[in-house]
């Protein structure tokens, strides 16, 4: 089983002169097991990432495989189940919560197998299976959003794609469904695409962190080696934009810092050679070689390695900078 596989996958939005390229040639797996963390600005194309894996957006280009087989039909997309970031209109004001979840479950069941099987992913995501006659009116956003989650839970998915599901709630219990991401995925063995604009949420759960700008994953590779060893100059800024979490989450989740102070540019006319030369750090410190950021797309030399990053001086910054005048 190798999880869940993007290869070269782009989506296109629009035609002529408003086209735009939301997610270009990405790459990138999440295997069995594992919770890969997306993080990148708004805009940068995360969400549509997801959208084209459950089918919600036709790709251009690229292929994206569950095990090892292409995901062709919306039969083979059931195997992902999507939460959204707001769990006021992913839940059917009309239904109880408990018909929510039995309505997600696979096959044909008795009532109390039904009821039985609702309880026990009630008290997985931490809420009380008394609560299944409850409509979601009576819940918090919080509550609504494990709902939310016990839901995608009952289809039985091979991998879950949590697009933003902490960012509509209140800072307060942000850090509760982060925890409750991290034991699901060790009691479970959950294999999980969470995507966030906020890296200290994202580095709470991961295991591989992706780094998506405009378009791309810039770079990728074991959490722990990206937080403390960044390649790509645009990680390094995220990090440092990233206000730290603790230890333990009895804190509140920090409110976000804007990433960058500037806008990102334009999808409909992106720079020529690497797309971040404009933001970069580190591109004024490299004067002599810089016509290569302005000229040449870095993507072409980067590798297939655990740990790789779409930038022409990738791992070489510390350096860059100490030898700079
Ligand atoms: N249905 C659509 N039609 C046209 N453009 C779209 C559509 N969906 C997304 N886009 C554009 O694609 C780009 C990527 O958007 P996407 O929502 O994937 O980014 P994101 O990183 O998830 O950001 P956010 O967190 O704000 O959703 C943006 O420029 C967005 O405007």
């Amino acid at each position: 089983m190798t999880g869940l596989e993007f290869r070269d996958v782009s989506v296109r939005f629009g035609s002529g002169h408003a086209a735009v390229t939301a997610v270009d040639e990405v790459s990138l797996t999440v295997p069995a097991g594992t919770v890969v963390g997306l993080v990148g600005e708004s805009g940068s194309g995360k969400s549509t990432l997801a959208k084209a894996a459950v089918g919600l957006v036709p790709t251009a280009g690229g292929e994206i495989s569950l095990g090892g087989s292409a995901l062709r039909t919306q039969r083979d997309r059931r195997r992902l189940q999507m939460v959204f970031q707001d769990p006021y209109s992913s839940l059917d004001p009309r239904m109880s919560i408990g018909e929510s979840i039995a309505e997600a479950l696979p096959g044909r069941r008795r009532r109390a197998a039904r009821r039985a099987e609702v309880s026990r992913l009630l008290e997985l995501v931490d809420l009380d299976a008394g609560r299944a006659d409850q409509l979601p009116s009576g819940l918090s956003g919080g509550q609504r959003q494990r709902v939310a989650l016990a839901r995608a839970l009952a289809a039985e998915p091979d991998v879950v794609l949590a697009d933003e599901i902490t960012s509509a709630l209140d800072v307060s219990v942000q850090g509760s469904m982060l925890n409750l991401v991290r034991d699901l995925q060790r009691q479970l063995g959950l294999s999980m695409l969470f995507i966030s604009h906020n890296l200290a949420v994202v580095r709470y759960v991961s295991d591989v962190i992706a780094v998506m700008y405009l378009g791309r994953i810039v770079e990728a590779g074991p959490a722990a080696d990206v937080l403390a060893r960044p390649h790509h100059p645009y990680t390094r800024t995220l990090l440092d934009a990233a206000p730290r979490l603790g230890s333990s989450l009895d804190d509140p989740v920090p409110a976000d810092n804007p990433l960058l102070d500037d806008e990102p540019p334009s999808l409909q006319d992106p720079p020529s050679g690497c797309a971040f030369h404009r933001r970069c750090p580190i591109g004024p410190l490299v004067m002599a070689d810089r016509d290569v950021c302005t000229e040449s797309d870095p993507r072409a030399g980067s590798a297939e390695r655990p740990h790789h990053a779409q930038c022409h001086f990738a791992g070489d910054h510390r350096s860059v900078e100490a030898t700079a005048p």
